[in-house]
């Protein structure tokens, strides 16, 4: 049996989620190892590299992109930094994964989806990793079914344990409600076509300045409503759940009941304190699908199509959340290369 030659994937950005995928690729995934890190942060990037046998360090991304040895990249660094890091990707026509959102609004999304077409083809993933959880896959295999008959509402609770310093009001949008905007276009097949952004009153644990939590309801072109409560500072634990309620029953996953003790006088399991677990096999395989993909010379899973529509579905809801009321999402049509 031939080999396939090992892909070198230069990881864009080290921090929480870069170094992650960092030691993903070099120790739970197969068929790539990690050529490259790079960090605007010198130090961080020459600490994760020293763990990684023959990975180098840079500081800027166009940099590493042109280096022997790098295939393919993953970008890991913060929202407002992908266009740039998915442009220079392009100028090597380099296979990309690239971690959510796809850049942090419609217009810059657009660019991208500009000079991906200019390419010809497609070489990039986004890392909506929710689409590889085996939980929200069966429930993607049971409304494509239709036993359930047509979905009709879609309840959905994205709760977190706190928000990180710093954190504001529109990363509620951005980097939080923006995996249900994903999630709810790929189990639905449909468009969002208008957002709503309500609010209770905030909970105590709140930090100064977040509205939190918060209520989202989302329209689509096939006539379902979505709503998302958004509940960032719970406190006890990270919860994502998802109800489709189809005409002839319902369909939840998310009540994460793993391992169920009885022991003096209780019983209970345990809950899921951060994405990183509860999504853990979601990345993987997410990765795993990419490298596979881009050895067969192919883009598979979101694409900038899905990266731009939920970029469109978040400037709606961040206008939503500012102006008080319901924002229509307009989208461009839909390019041949991602029908
Ligand atoms: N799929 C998921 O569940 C999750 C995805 N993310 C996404 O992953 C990305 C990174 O998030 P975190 O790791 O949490 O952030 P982080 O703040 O922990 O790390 C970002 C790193 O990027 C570096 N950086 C900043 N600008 C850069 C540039 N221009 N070039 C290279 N490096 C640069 C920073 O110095 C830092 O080390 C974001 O897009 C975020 O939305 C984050 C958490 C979970
Ligand atoms: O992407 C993520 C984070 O950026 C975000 O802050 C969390 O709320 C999400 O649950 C996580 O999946």
């Amino acid at each position: 049996m031939t080999q396939r030659p090992t892909i070198g994937v230069a990881v864009v950005g080290t921090g929480r989620m870069g170094a992650d995928h960092v030691r993903r690729l070099d120790r739970v995934t197969s068929g790539a190892r990690v050529a490259a890190v790079v960090d605007v942060d010198a130090e961080r990037a020459k600490r994760v590299a020293d763990g990684v046998e023959g990975c180098a360090a840079f500081t800027d991304a166009a940099q590493a992109m042109a280096a022997d040895g790098v295939d393919a990249v993953l970008i890991a660094s913060p929202g407002p930094a992908h266009e740039a890091a998915l442009l220079a990707a392009f100028a090597h026509d380099l296979p990309v994964l690239c971690e959510k959102p796809l850049t942090p609004d419609a217009a810059s999304a657009l660019r991208v989806m500009e000079a991906e077409q200019r390419l010809g083809h497609r070489r990039v993933q986004v890392g909506f990793m929710r689409r590889y959880d085996a939980e929200y896959q069966r429930l993607k295999a049971l409304l494509d079914g239709g036993d359930l008959g047509r979905p009709l509402m879609l309840h959905n609770q994205h709760r977190n344990v706190s928000t990180p310093p710093g954190f504001t009001n529109e990363m509620t949008v951005n980097d939080s409600a923006v995996h249900e905007m994903d999630v709810a276009r790929w189990l639905l097949d449909q468009e969002i076509t208008a957002v709503t952004v309500l609010r209770p009153r905030p909970s105590s644990s709140a930090p100064d300045g977040v509205d939190d939590p918060q209520f989202l309801v989302f329209e689509t072109d096939g006539g379902v409503l979505v709503d998302v409560e958004v509940n960032l500072n719970c406190g006890f634990g990270y919860q994502v759940r998802a109800e489709a309620v189809c005409e002839r029953g319902t369909a939840r996953i998310g009540d994460g009941v793993g391992l169920v003790t009885h022991t003096a006088g209780r019983w209970g399991g345990t809950i899921d304190q951060d994405f990183v677990t509860r999504f853990e096999d979601a990345y993987d395989r997410q990765v795993q699908a990419w490298i596979d993909a881009t050895a067969r010379g192919e883009t598979v899973g979101p694409s900038v199509w899905d990266g731009y529509a939920a970029a469109a579905v978040c400037e709606a809801a961040v206008r939503a959340q500012q102006e008080g009321h319901r924002v229509p999402v307009d989208l461009v049509d839909r390019p041949p290369l991602y029908r």
